[in-house]
């Protein structure tokens, strides 16, 4: 939990495709939690890895039930932060658009541009306005960590990479492909927006680690992304990041001062206290609880 000025970090984990648990977790247990903005995508998977407490999460729920259009990002993200999150390690399969970054690669994207529609992207709604800044969505802290510990166990490693957030469900057509690898764009997915505004906005750090599985359609040596490629590669990396995620929680879990993104809403509520709705205020009290009803 966050205090004046210390963090007793506890690290979130969530499990992308193919990523339905995570390895090494002590006194495990799956636990419901509801949430105002509704149903996260399944039960939490709470435990901890070297006295570290963690909280892993399936983004699409166990067998994988849920699309990335319909996915309630906000109740996820309010899931994690009413269990106590302080960071977030995103774990997604994504397309390269790189040549050098191949199927196998890890990818720790530091950017992203969101191509998404119509997606739920804000906690603050009519009633508390709020404008967080997303200039550096992700946090160093926690790539350095990744990359170092990614290196220690060998597994090929990328630090830094944008990627492109698509509302999908259907791969790109090759001009999409082809545009997106024009902006440079490292890698392509579908999940990861909202997920990572939300974040900033409950005061949560937050990294991606982008598994790389396919070349997209853009490759003309490869054949264009299937579902199939997708799934056969993401087992194959679901080892490696089983490894990551079980050596760098454990390299997570010192005290800490509180970083940038958890003091997110230190300047960014402009409806003024006394014209706030007091319906939305209640369902944001795990989210910004912190400067809405203390003086932390
Ligand atoms: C099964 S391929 C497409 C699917 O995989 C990625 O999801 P996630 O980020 O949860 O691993 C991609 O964004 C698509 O949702
Ligand atoms: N090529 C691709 N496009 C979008 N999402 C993906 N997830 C994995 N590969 C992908």
């Amino acid at each position: 939990m966050a205090s004046e000025k210390h963090v007793e970090p506890v690290i979130g984990v969530i499990g992308g495709s193919g990523l339905y648990e995570i390895d090494g977790l002590k006194d495990k247990e799956w636990r419901r939690c509801e949430t105002p903005w509704g149903a996260p995508s399944d039960d939490l998977l709470f435990g901890s890895i070297s006295g570290v407490r963690c909280v892993f999460l399936p983004r699409h729920g166990r067998g994988h039930p849920i699309p990335p259009s319909r996915l309630n990002y906000r109740a996820n993200i309010d899931a994690l932060k009413r269990a106590g999150v302080t960071d977030i390690i995103s774990l997604s399969a994504v397309g390269s658009l790189k040549e050098e970054l191949e199927p196998g690669r890890f990818v720790l994207v530091d950017q992203f541009i969101d191509l998404t529609q119509g997606r739920q992207r804000t906690f603050f709604e009519e009633g508390c306005v709020a404008h967080v800044s997303m200039a550096e969505p992700v946090s160093h802290r926690l790539l350095t960590t990744l990359g170092d510990t990614a290196e220690k166990l060998h597994i090929p490693v990328t630090r830094g990479g944008t990627y492109v957030v698509i509302e999908g469900p259907q791969f790109s057509t090759r001009a999409e492909s082809d545009l997106y690898r024009s902006w440079g764009c490292s890698v392509i997915g579908m999940t990861n927006m909202p997920e990572a505004r939300l974040a900033r906005e409950a005061e949560m750090n937050y990294v991606t680690v982008g598994m790389v599985t396919d070349y997209d359609c853009w490759h003309e040596d490869h054949d264009s992304v299937t579902v199939d490629t997708v799934v056969t590669t993401m087992k194959k990396n679901a080892t490696h990041a089983r490894e990551l995620v079980k050596d760098a929680i454990a390299s997570l879990g010192h005290k800490r001062e509180l970083d940038q993104a958890e003091r997110a809403l230190d300047n960014a509520i402009i409806t003024p206290p006394d014209a706030r709705d007091s319906g939305l205020l209640a369902r944001l009290d795990a989210v910004a609880g912190r400067v809405l009803f203390s003086h932390q």
